[in-house]
């Protein structure tokens, strides 16, 4: 005998795109998102018995999600994930819980001659907005942003020494080194009750301050290694936005080997002579913690 143990499903890389137009100044914004929708609730006899009354179609997600995009803000996308969760829960009886997950693309409005352009943007890197969400009947709201795929390096005030050494180690100790990795930080807001206590909440100011946090911090600590720098990240998104009470990183180490060209003619190019590096691709140290508040410690 088999059971159903888990079920949900729904939409993946729903493409959206809206522009608000200003019909006064002539300015326009425009905001492109992917958007993953996953319902759960009693769909259970569509797997088991074929009963597709209790589907809500996957095209009819998709339909519903341009519909919302036209009727309410898709940015900042923390509140559009919730209204597209709550949308679900509250319509269909049977839908007791809708994940939200949220890709927000870059679109940068250009300077030409030197003022911000009223209709053209360029994307200034992969970075990511993203948000994930779950709605769920008779809970809430909950809802973790995130900052992914931004890419930083600092070419000196890194060091990693004084780590555990045994007949293991080969790694040498270093008081200056490359630090470069792409940033995946994440911050779990506090649990939303309802629509309304999301609508009220900053988003987009909690986003600047998580991103110029981790760009500041990682430009100006003297980094002693990945751990601490990220851990001083964590301690000041948590001080900097109350309604906060988690902040993970997951940060690759992306490492730049010293090449010893002394073969050549005697060319110096180690220590502090080093100045041409072999960027490496893999394999990368990868570092990750999660900051909370207070409480006892969970097993991650
Ligand atoms: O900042 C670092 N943390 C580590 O745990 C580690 N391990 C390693 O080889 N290099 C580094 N760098």
């Amino acid at each position: 005998m088999a059971q159903l143990s888990y079920a949900r499903y729904g939409k993946d890389n729903i493409r959206l795109y809206k522009v608000e137009k200003d019909a006064k100044s002539g300015v326009q914004t425009v905001v492109e998102q992917t958007v993953c929708i996953l319902l759960e609730g009693d769909i259970d006899t569509s797997y088991t018995r074929a009963d597709n009354s209790v589907v809500v179609a996957t095209d009819t997600q998709k339909q519903t999600c341009y519909i919302l995009a036209k009727q309410n803000p898709i940015n900042p996308p923390e509140k559009f994930a919730a209204v597209i969760g709550t949308h679900f829960v509250e319509t269909y009886s049977h839908i007791h819980a809708a994940h939200v997950k949220i890709i927000q693309h870059r679109w940068t409005r250009m300077n030409v001659d030197g003022k911000p352009h009223p209709h053209s943007f360029f994307r200034d890197g992969e970075e990511l907005r993203v948000v994930e969400s779950v709605t769920r009947e008779g809970e809430g709201i909950s809802i973790r942003s995130k900052i992914e795929k931004l890419l930083v390096l600092k070419s000196t005030g890194s060091a990693f020494h004084g780590f555990h050494r045994d007949e293991y180690t080969q790694l040498p100790e270093t008081w200056d080194r490359i630090l470069s990795t792409e940033v995946e930080a994440g911050w779990k807001w506090k649990l939303f009750k309802k629509l309304a206590d999301v609508k009220s909440v900053d988003f987009d100011g909690a986003w600047k301050a998580a991103r110029d946090i981790t760009m500041k911090t990682f430009a100006v600590d003297s980094s002693a290694s990945v751990q601490n720098t990220m851990y001083k990240m964590c301690e000041q998104i948590l001080d900097a936005v109350p309604l906060v009470e988690a902040v993970d990183y997951a940060l690759p180490n992306k490492h730049y080997f010293e090449i010893d060209l002394s073969w050549h003619k005697g060319l110096k190019n180690t220590g502090k002579d080093a100045t041409v590096f072999a960027p490496q691709s893999n394999p990368n140290g990868l570092i990750e913690c999660t900051v909370t508040r207070a409480g006892p410690k969970s097993k991650l």
